[in-house]
């Protein structure tokens, strides 16, 4: 349709991508160049993407994502995916993006984890080559359907790259299925990556019933919090994790659409953006998934702002904090920074028309 005005400040706003998942963030002109290069899979649009009114349980979301794996197996396929979503990112006005994603490897392409690695490092290298306008960085997302001990290796590899990339590697994510091994036993791996100045984005509390597990992975402490839908009394959690979240001021990946859509929130307006941001609590604006949940970034921002009301200058300064909140290192911090307070007067008070 036709781009408002409204749709313009949003997009313009520059804002910092910290919890994206490389395979669910794939766009529909991506995915049908991936399902050209395989039509033998039978694979259709739907089968991989949760179109506007639509939704899904969080266990149809998992199998979606073993559709989209089937679609993403090879290195070419890695690199060209890496690049369009980059890209994509770059055009929707981010200008900080943390991407991440699950080494993995597959036998038949002859893919191995490392390799797996290297290819999305390349791919952000390409990209800055070709002088798209953001800064990437990369977490190595630890699914906890591999349980334990290809947590601790895939630990290893993140050390590794850390170490290699020159700077590229920031962190390690714990994603996967909750309802899947209990992320109690992945503390010796999660607790390795800090030791070793991996820093952490944990999914906590994406469901409920996850107590336990939440005030135990709360002790490492996270650098961030991913959802943390459940952590409040309101929902089941506690004042116990509540206190834990506030006292270390653990940020808070907020991804407004992928919750209703995947309905572990019952509507846009109960979510717990609400909650968190009520208490001054550093809240970040997420997309998860923007492929297989059709959003984007700035749709993101545009829906927090109309829900719960907020003005360009509150809009503006959750941009700004998601700077503040990312693992990017202090001297690139500070670049961003001034590259918001270049931005600010154009977005803000954008010139009268001619
Ligand atoms: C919707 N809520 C969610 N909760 C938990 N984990 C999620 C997720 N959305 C995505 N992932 C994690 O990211 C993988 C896909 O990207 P990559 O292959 O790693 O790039 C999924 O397989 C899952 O492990
Ligand atoms: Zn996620």
């Amino acid at each position: 349709g036709m781009e408002t005005d409204a749709d313009t400040f949003y997009r313009h706003l520059p804002k910092a991508e910290l919890h994206a998942h490389l395979n669910g963030s794939v766009s529909f002109a991506t995915m049908k160049k991936l399902i050209a290069r395989k039509p033998h899979l039978n694979i259709e649009h739907s089968m991989t993407a949760i179109s506007s009114g639509q939704r899904r349980t969080l266990e149809e979301c998992f199998q979606m994502f073993k559709v989209i794996h089937q679609l993403v197996d090879s290195e070419e396929d890695i690199l060209m995916v890496t690049k369009d979503v980059v890209r994509e990112f770059a055009t929707d006005g981010v200008k900080y993006l943390e991407l991440r994603s699950t080494p993995r490897e597959e036998a038949k392409s002859g893919l191995s984890k490392t390799r797996y690695v290297e290819t999305i490092i390349e791919a952000i290298r390409q990209s800055k080559q070709d002088e798209v306008d953001i800064d990437v960085r990369f977490l190595v997302s630890v699914d906890r359907r591999n349980g334990p001990r290809v947590a601790m290796e895939t630990v290893k590899l993140a050390e590794d790259f850390m170490l290699s990339s020159d700077g590229l590697v920031l962190g390690l994510d714990l994603s996967g299925d909750p309802a899947v091994c209990n992320g109690k036993d992945m503390l010796p791996a999660l607790q390795r990556a800090r030791n070793s100045g991996l820093k952490l984005a944990l999914h906590l509390s994406e469901v409920p019933s996850q107590k336990e597990e939440s005030e135990i992975l709360l002790n490492l402490p996270p650098d961030r919090i991913g959802h943390g839908t459940f952590l409040h009394p309101e929902v089941g959690g506690s004042d116990s994790l509540v206190d834990k979240v506030c006292k270390q001021k653990i940020p808070i990946e907020l991804c407004l659409t992928s919750n209703v859509k995947d309905q572990t929130v019952p509507s846009y307006d109960k979510h717990h953006f609400q909650y968190w941001y009520d208490r001054g609590h550093p809240c970040v604006l997420c997309t998860d998934d923007k492929g297989v949940f059709c959003t984007d970034l700035s749709q993101e921002y545009q829906l927090a702002a109309s829900i719960f009301a907020l003005g360009p200058e509150a809009v503006w300064d959750l941009s700004h904090q998601a700077v503040q909140c990312s693992f990017a290192p202090e001297p690139l911090k500070q670049q961003l920074k001034r590259r918001w307070a270049e931005l600010r007067p154009q977005v803000l008070q954008p010139p009268p028309l001619q």
